[in-house]
């Protein structure tokens, strides 16, 4: 696995990183020194001659352990803030790529996975970088500091120390080979469990009205249980794996016990030189154990960097910088013998040719699937053609950046999506910091600031999450009228009329026949208030199995010349 692309969030932090490495060091060495002092005030106790007595000692001792617990409190502190910091860091690069993803990206995956990446996947790694693998050399000085030191006092016993080594090793290689599968298992599992919550928020209403309460709750109980067993799988092996080596570590420390007091009464080893050697085991031990912790998180970690790399490595869409900025247009869109298909999908346009004039109302119309949307999916530059071009006012869109050629295309869609905020936020959603005038000027031209004004707030009335508080209709003006205040020279109304009543849809056309006047605008619609307002009717044919049809042909005084092949 290529880490790279990770390594970027740790060098802004490198200073903080080797000042906490340095702490925890020092604090390291501190503790080296602890079983020396130890051995030397034995020797004080017992009355054997040494160059200090145990008050001076003592004294030694007191400003080291204060020295020790203030590198504790920095290099703690100093851990803790990096890694939020990293996190933070983290989350911004993971959702910076989010953003530049194109809609596929979102369409062939569930929410509760990129949720995942964004709530989780980034603290695991950074907790990794700043508590873990920071931690590494001042356990690593322990244990190689505590075993020099255990060679000076008695090389033999300390060599059958060094001896235990490759039974930790292999008790960690057997239980950590269990931890990834059931780390891995174990974030998937949250993610399907997050994908389930928010799917059924989501469903709600539905879930509601078909009554099926019981079937959801008996799927929700399937996915928690699953989860629940897996974290009860990878606790038992991460809490089974420090005890082990504890045992292990205290099964040499017995045997150092033995062998120390059979040297010490063959006269071969000082009682004082046993207890810094039994002090030096001990802390010996304590590396061992860590890393025993430190392999489950590091299976885990492996498992987040790779689902972070494989987002970053998702291509993003064209990057703006360096693209020619589109012009303010007119609105004359060519699409020149197009071929589209979706990811796995069938084609849904072959080699298709379409002109639009500038101003000119178009009406698409053709049965479901034909392909309606797609046009205008790839009108917005949201996917790219496999083959052909798509021009406005002479310009290959594809030659411009995307915010340039989407601010010019405003979108009515069939399916409102609005923000849990007031009816002003929702239509000055595309223009923040717009003033009210031009808001309510909005309204009015989407007819709805009749029903805005009977709202007990008004402009200021909270809308729920996705506009619940309104009805279907008033969704959908809210919608148009956020469009229209961006007033763009290209209007598509993707069944943006769908929800409202007849009479309000024919009065909403009459009053945008001077709106759509110096505009190009496609709707997209069977309704035939909006039908009888376009100049031109286009019906699609879908694209048959053998490739055939996707024609669009014309009705209401079109000119045929413009559906002919370039
Ligand atoms: N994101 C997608 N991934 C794969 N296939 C898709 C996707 N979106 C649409 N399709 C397929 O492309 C075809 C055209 O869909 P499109 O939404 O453009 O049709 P439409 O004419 O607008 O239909 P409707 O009148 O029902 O809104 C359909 O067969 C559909 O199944």
């Amino acid at each position: 696995m290529n880490l790279t692309p990770l390594l970027g969030i740790i060098t802004p932090h490198r200073r903080v990183l080797y000042a906490i490495l340095a702490l925890m060091l020092a604090s390291a060495g501190l503790n080296l020194l602890q079983p020396w002092l130890a051995g030397k005030l034995t020797e004080a106790v017992l009355g054997n001659t040494g160059a200090w007595n145990v008050q001076q000692l003592l004294l030694l001792w007191l400003p080291l352990l204060a020295l020790r617990a203030i590198f504790e409190f920095g290099s703690r502190y100093r851990t803790g803030s990096a890694g939020e910091e990293m996190s933070a860091q983290l989350r911004l690069r993971v959702f910076q790529h989010l953003q530049a993803l194109p809609l596929s990206y979102y369409q062939q995956r569930r929410k509760g996975e990129v949720l995942t990446l964004l709530g989780k996947d980034a603290d695991i790694i950074s907790h990794f970088v700043t508590s873990t693998l920071v931690s590494l050399l001042p356990l690593a000085l322990t244990f190689i500091g505590a075993l020099v030191m255990m060679l000076f006092i008695d090389p033999l016993i300390a060599l059958l120390a060094a001896l235990l080594l490759p039974l930790y090793y292999l008790a960690m290689k057997l239980l950590g080979r269990h931890i990834r599968p059931v780390s891995r298992a174990w974030v998937s599992a949250y993610s399907d469990l997050i994908s389930f919550f928010e799917q059924h928020l989501s469903m709600k209403p539905a879930v509601k009205s078909f009554a099926r309460e019981e079937l959801e709750e008996s799927r929700f109980m399937t996915h928690n249980q699953y989860f629940l067993s897996l974290a009860r799988r990878q606790l038992l092996l991460e809490a089974l794996l420090p005890p082990v080596i504890g045992l292990l570590a205290g099964l040499g420390l017995l045997l150092l016990l033995w062998l120390g007091s059979a040297r010490i009464e063959a006269g071969q080893l000082s009682p004082a030189n046993m207890v810094s050697l039994l002090l030096y085991a001990m802390l010996m031990s304590q590396p061992l154990r860590s890393l025993a912790n430190v392999y489950g998180q590091v299976q885990q970690t492996l498992g987040a960097a790779e689902r972070i790399l494989q987002l970053l490595a998702e291509q993003p869409e064209p990057d703006d910088r360096g693209l020619a900025v589109l012009p303010p247009v007119r609105g004359d869109i060519l699409f020149d013998q197009v071929y589209f298909r979706y990811p796995q999908g069938k084609p849904v346009l072959v080699n298709r040719n379409l002109h639009i004039r500038a101003g000119e109302t178009v009406a698409l119309v053709g049965p479901n699937g034909a392909g309606k949307s797609t046009i205008v999916f790839l009108l917005q530059r949201m996917a790219d053609p496999d083959q052909g071009r798509i021009l406005i006012d002479n310009i290959d869109i594809a030659s411009v950046s995307l915010s340039s050629l989407r601010r010019q295309i405003g979108l009515v869609a069939q399916h409102t999506l609005l923000v849990n905020g007031s009816v002003a936020d929702n239509i000055a959603w595309g223009c923040p910091g717009v003033d009210k005038s031009a808001i309510e000027a909005a309204a009015r031209k989407a007819m709805a600031d009749g029903f805005i004004a009977a709202l007990p707030e008004a402009y200021d009335t909270l809308i729920g999450d996705q506009g619940i508080k309104l009805s279907g209709g008033q969704r959908q003006r809210i919608s148009l009228a956020r469009t229209l205040l961006l007033d763009p020279p290209i209007l598509i109304l993707d069944e943006a009329t769908a929800m409202f009543d007849p009479e309000g849809e024919a009065d909403l056309f009459e009053a945008c026949r001077q709106l759509m006047a110096d505009r190009t605008v496609i709707i997209i619609t069977h309704r035939p208030a909006a039908l009888a307002l376009a100049d031109r009717v286009l019906t699609i044919e879908p694209v048959t199995d053998n490739g055939h049809g996707g024609t669009f042909n014309a009705r209401a005084g079109a000119d045929q010349d413009l559906l002919q092949p370039l």
